[in-house]
């Protein structure tokens, strides 16, 4: 993701090297931040791949919808206590609502983020290992009553807080409050899923080496929602580092279990064959340890919540394959936990929907080593297939765009915004050669800040056009109408002032 982070860094230093009000506040937004990749080695990645992120438009939970201090929260106040992981020091956990089973409901109440006690495996310390303690919480009603675990640090019964909370079950708590509140306002369904009701533009099947996939069942616009997806399980990246592997299976397999179809979840693709061919749910409480595992490890994605780096499983779009050059984006939005997937460009029908596993400002032999090592699969994309001088050709296209963003960054650095527009508008024409045309929106805009901090405010306004446009064109329904669009459409109104 070395050009999107490029990118952040470049907006930064426009930012840091802008006379104050002199321009629009840049903001993360789609193609900016990297946040999503699939993981291969669970949680040990310290690469940020590849993402485009939803843009927040306003605040994930209404102001004290949920705060984080008591003194805030009078329905709960009311009863003395605080449900599961938003406990406080000074207020009691609800002893009384749980029951001792602890698959068995706890509430369906929509001001309480999980339905079920939270299930805390003993964290077997020992002398060499530093261990933490971690549950899994469940919302059993998320995902049109699929479910959501959510693997986190447990709270401790004192403090409220583990000494190592990462603030994720409460981050996922306060979205699934906020979520329950906004359905029953609205009467909309947890995440929007319009695109997905039948008949969805996809069908899954079997692709020749890769497994299953997803194929175009009809022509898909470039910029259309293919498909919107709730986490089934969202687990702390760091958790796998800090629980013995024998406490992370069992969180894993907890956290598939206390979902209404697990099945759905262990029947996706893993690395290795642990069944002898017997299907998932028929094999023994070990083998499906290991099952959840793998799956998990195969199928998820990096995301953020709250802040706190995440694996997240999205059932239906772990059915999508990896392209270097993709025909899909996904885009994950924290305040509804659901990841939409995008289309990239036009697609056929018959044409494969994929996505991207790694970052695209990699060569072919980066991409390879890396979807190797960390996914445990040989690349057979279009890209990695074809002859050797188109590979050659998209490599040094590549390269060069990774080159030419250092350069831009060292430009802006040094004062030379001059300088730097005239080494984007290259950067800009090669991203279009290598048809990544969601990033011009991004790199338009980039363009327009440069110009703006080189004096040159027709440019400036040219290039907050065009990036309007793209963006428009490209994210459609609520990205267009994001904060980007809004700030450039600032810009241009600004510059256009007599
Ligand atoms: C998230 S799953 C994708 C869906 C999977 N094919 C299935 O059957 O459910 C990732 C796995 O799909 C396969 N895969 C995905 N992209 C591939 C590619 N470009 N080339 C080869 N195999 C690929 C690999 O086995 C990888 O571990």
């Amino acid at each position: 993701m070395l050009l999107a982070i490029g990118q952040k860094k470049l907006r930064l230093a426009l930012l840091s090297a802008r006379k104050s009000g002199s321009g629009p506040r840049a903001q993360h937004r789609p193609g900016t931040k990297p946040t999503a990749q699939y993981l291969g080695a669970v949680a040990s990645s310290s690469e940020r791949p590849r993402v485009v992120h939803h843009v927040e438009t306003k605040p994930s939970v209404p102001p004290n919808t949920l705060p984080h201090n008591d003194a805030a929260i009078p329905a709960w106040e009311a009863g003395g206590c605080l449900p599961g992981p938003l406990q406080h020091a000074t207020h009691p956990p609800c002893p009384a609502t749980f029951h001792l089973d602890s698959n068995s409901v706890q509430s369906e109440s929509a001001s309480e983020p999980w339905t079920h006690r939270p299930y805390c495996p003993d964290p077997e310390p020992d002398s060499k290992h530093k261990t933490t303690a971690y549950c899994v919480f469940t919302n059993a009603t998320f995902r049109r009553g699929r479910g959501l675990s959510v693997i986190a640090p447990a709270l401790g019964p004192d403090t409220g807080t583990a000494a190592t909370d990462s603030g994720l079950a409460r981050a996922v708590g306060q979205a699934l409050v906020a979520i329950a509140a906004s359905s029953a306002t609205t009467g909309a369904s947890d995440y929007s899923d319009e695109n997905d009701q039948p008949p969805v533009p996809y069908a899954v099947q079997p692709i020749p080496g890769k497994g299953l996939g997803l194929v175009a069942t009809r022509r898909i616009r470039r910029g259309s929602v293919l498909m919107v997806d709730g986490a089934a399980v969202l687990a702390d990246a760091a958790f796998p580092g800090r629980v013995r592997r024998a406490t992370g299976q069992e969180l894993l397999a907890a956290a598939i279990d206390r979902l209404s179809s697990p099945e759905d979840v262990l029947g996706l693709a893993r690395s290795r064959d642990y069944t002898g061919g017997a299907s998932a749910d028929a094999v023994g409480e070990e083998v499906d340890a290991r099952v959840a595992e793998d799956v998990v490890k195969t199928n998820s994605f990096s995301v953020e919540v709250g802040g706190v780096a995440v694996m997240a499983l999205f059932p239906r779009i772990a059915r999508i394959n990896h392209a270097c050059n993709p025909s899909a984006l996904t885009n994950f939005n924290e305040s509804t936990l659901a990841n939409t997937v995008t289309a990239f460009r036009d697609i056929d029908v018959g044409e494969e929907i994929t996505i991207s596993y790694s970052d695209f400002g990699l060569t072919s032999t980066e991409r390879r080593r890396i979807l190797l090592q960390k996914w445990g699969f040989q690349c057979s994309c279009a890209l990695c297939s074809a002859d050797a001088d188109t590979l050659a050709a998209s490599d040094a296209r590549r390269a060069e765009m990774r080159a030419t963003g250092q350069r831009v960054l060292q430009r802006v650095e040094a004062g030379d915004f001059a300088g730097a527009v005239a080494l984007n508008g290259a950067l800009v024409a090669a991203v279009a050669e290598e048809k990544l045309v969601p990033h011009l929106g991004d790199h338009f805009d980039v363009m327009a800040r440069l110009c703006l901090a080189a004096g040159d405010a027709e440019g400036a306004a040219k290039y907050a056009r065009k990036a309007i446009a793209e963006m428009k064109g490209f994210y459609q329904g609520a990205e267009a109408e994001g904060l980007a669009v809004r700030e450039l459409e600032a810009l241009v109104a600004r510059l256009e002032r007599p």
